[in-house]
């Protein structure tokens, strides 16, 4: 694991054995089991391909590592509102923090101001999380192979799978997309930012998406500012776009997600 992603790991371990203090492992889980039944995050996505047009997955994303403070003026509700009226096809909804400035509240908030589904934005370990996730909202979450072992990945997603959430598996080169495909996913990210360096290129999606099966649903992630990068990416297969900077750097979301759509009167391959 490369520094920024074994800083994260170190300190999400303990965030992690810290909540199981507050809420024991086995009340999570029945609280999780209690919450009324997700909302169809890949469902979404398929629909809005059956109708061909591009999904985005549109991120409510306060600062990051690589960017610092992106949005001061921050109100999940008023931009997952925003996001929605835009076009956007689910919510992906950072929780992390430390080095996001996320909260689960955020989550929350984003939610249940729409009737999008919403992915958990976050670094996934451990079981109790998908849980905690869940009662928090949730609708999928997401799973790093670069972050996690494969026995991780797989226990993550069983357990999301239990609960009837979607996951997201991200990769970024090509022995995560050969870990992922092992495992199985149907709903595969490619990051086209290099958590090392923090370069982001969109010619990783466009390598790693031809190896991708074409049963399976293709999401680009990270980099994507404008209409021309969303046809530059659907040119090689990939149906669905996960942005968060370029959007939330905008003052009228609504507007900018619709700018960054108009090439759904592209017809999806
Ligand atoms: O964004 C970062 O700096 C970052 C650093 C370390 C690990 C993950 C990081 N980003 C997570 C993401 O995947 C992005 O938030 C997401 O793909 C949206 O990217 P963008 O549209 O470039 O904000």
């Amino acid at each position: 694991m490369n520094d920024i992603l074994s800083e994260i790991a170190a300190y999400k371990r303990r965030e992690i054995e810290a909540a199981k203090e507050r809420i024991d492992p086995d009340e999570m889980e029945d609280r999780a089991f209690a919450v009324p039944k997700p909302r169809a995050f890949m469902a979404a996505i398929r629909e809005k391909l059956a109708e061909r047009r591009p999904a985005l997955i549109a991120e409510i994303k306060k600062a990051s590592p690589s960017r610092g403070l992106i949005r001061e003026e921050f109100d999940p509700a008023a931009l997952a509102r925003a996001y929605q009226e835009g076009g956007a096809t689910c919510l992906s909804v950072l929780t992390d923090e430390p080095s996001f400035q996320g909260r689960p509240e955020y989550l929350q908030q984003a939610r249940g101001a729409c009737s999008l589904p919403a992915l958990r934005k976050d670094f996934m370990f451990d079981p109790y999380q998908v849980f905690e996730a869940r009662t928090w909202g949730a609708d999928c979450i997401l799973v790093i192979m670069a972050a996690v072992t494969d026995h991780e990945a797989q226990a993550l997603i069983g357990t999301a799978e239990a609960i009837a959430m979607d996951v997201l598996v991200e990769v970024h080169d090509e022995a995560e997309l050969e870990r992922a495909l092992r495992l199985d996913a149907d709903l595969i990210g490619i990051n086209n930012r290099d958590l090392r360096s923090f370069r982001t290129d969109l010619a990783t999606s466009e390598r790693l998406a031809p190896m991708v099966p074409k049963d399976r649903i293709v999401v680009a992630e990270s980099g994507i500012a404008n209409p021309a990068d969303i046809a530059r990416l659907q040119a090689c297969g990939i149906h669905a776009f996960l942005v968060g900077e370029s959007l939330m750097r905008q003052a009228d979301v609504a507007e900018a997600t619709r700018r960054l759509l108009s090439p759904a009167l592209v017809e999806v391959a």
